[in-house]
C-alpha cells in the first residue's frame, strides 16, 4: 500500500477501568471507502473520537496522510484535512440550504460550496429554510456540509439512519460515486448491512474494543468469527 490517507497505530481508550478500545490498529487507502462494524458497545464510535481527537488515546498514534497528527486539538485535524458527520444533524433549521452551504465554503480552505450543491442534488432546493425540506434531503445536506472543503478523509456515523430503503441505497450510491470522484477517503460506521456491503471496498469489525477482522466484503461475509460475533444475529 502506499501511504494510507488514514492510519491508526495501537489506538486504546478507557473509560474509568473499561476498555472501550483495545490496540486497535487501521490503515484505509486514499479514495478507498471503509465500513467499521461491530455489535453495540464495539468501540466504533470511541474509534472516531480518537481518530478525530475528540477522545485521547491512550499511547496510539493517529497518522493522517503520513503526518503524526496525534498531538493536534479536534479543529486543527479538520483543518489538516479529517471531517467528521454525526449521526444526529448538523443543520440549522433557519437558514436555507445554500446559505448553510456558503456559510461552509467562507470558513473552510477550499470553498467548493457550489460544486457540492450541484454534486448532491440540493440547487434546486437551495432557496428553501432546512426546517422545510425532507428529512432524507437534510440527510443529504449533513453530507454536502461534510464535503465543503473537500477533505481527504471523511468519517461519518450512521448517515443511512432513519432514511426509508430506497433512500439509503440512493445516499449509497451517492456517497461510493464521490469517494471516487473526489478522491475523497471514507470511514462508515453503519449498521444497515446493505449500505455496508453495498459501497465498501474494504469493512474492519470490532468487537469488545478490539479488531476482530478486516478484508474485502466477500471475506467478511463468510468470515465464521464475524457471522458467530456479529452477522448472525445483525441479518
Ligand atoms: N463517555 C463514555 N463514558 C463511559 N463509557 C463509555 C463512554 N463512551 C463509550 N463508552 C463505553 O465504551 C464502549 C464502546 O462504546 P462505543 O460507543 O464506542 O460503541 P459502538 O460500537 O459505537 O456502539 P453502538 O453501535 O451502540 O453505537 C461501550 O461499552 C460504552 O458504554
Amino acid at each position: 500500500m502506499t501511504l494510507p490517507a488514514i492510519e491508526g497505530r495501537a489506538l486504546s481508550r478507557t473509560y474509568g477501568g473499561f476498555r472501550a478500545l483495545d490496540g486497535v490498529d487501521l490503515k484505509v487507502a486514499r479514495g478507498e471507502v471503509r465500513g467499521i462494524i461491530g455489535p453495540n458497545g464495539a468501540g466504533k464510535s470511541t474509534l472516531m473520537d480518537v481518530l478525530t481527537g475528540r477522545a485521547a488515546t491512550r499511547g496510539g498514534t493517529v497518522l493522517l496522510g503520513g503526518r503524526d497528527i496525534s498531538a493536534l486539538a479536534p479543529r486543527a485535524r479538520q483543518r489538516a484535512g479529517l471531517a467528521r458527520s454525526f449521526q444526529k444533524t448538523n443543520v440549522f433549521l433557519d437558514l436555507t440550504v445554500g446559505e448553510q452551504i456558503r456559510l461552509a465554503g467562507r470558513c473552510a480552505t477550499l470553498d467548493n460550496g457550489e460544486e457540492v450543491l450541484v454534486a448532491l442534488g440540493l440547487a434546486e432546493i437551495a432557496h428553501r429554510p432546512a426546517a422545510d425540506i425532507s428529512y432524507g434531503d437534510r440527510r443529504r445536506l449533513d453530507l454536502a456540509l461534510a464535503l465543503v472543503g473537500r477533505p481527504q478523509v471523511l468519517l461519518l456515523d450512521e448517515p443511512a439512519a432513519g432514511l426509508t430503503v430506497e433512500e439509503s441505497l440512493a445516499m449509497a450510491d451517492l456517497l461510493k460515486d464521490l469517494a471516487r470522484r473526489w478522491h475523497v477517503t471514507v470511514l462508515l460506521v453503519e449498521h444497515d448491512m446493505e449500505v455496508v456491503f453495498g459501497i465498501c471496498d474494504r469493512i474492519t469489525v470490532l468487537h469488545l474494543g478490539r479488531l476482530l477482522a478486516e478484508g474485502t466484503p466477500a471475506e467478511i461475509r463468510s468470515d465464521p468469527r464475524v457471522i458467530s460475533a456479529y452477522l448472525g444475529t445483525a441479518a
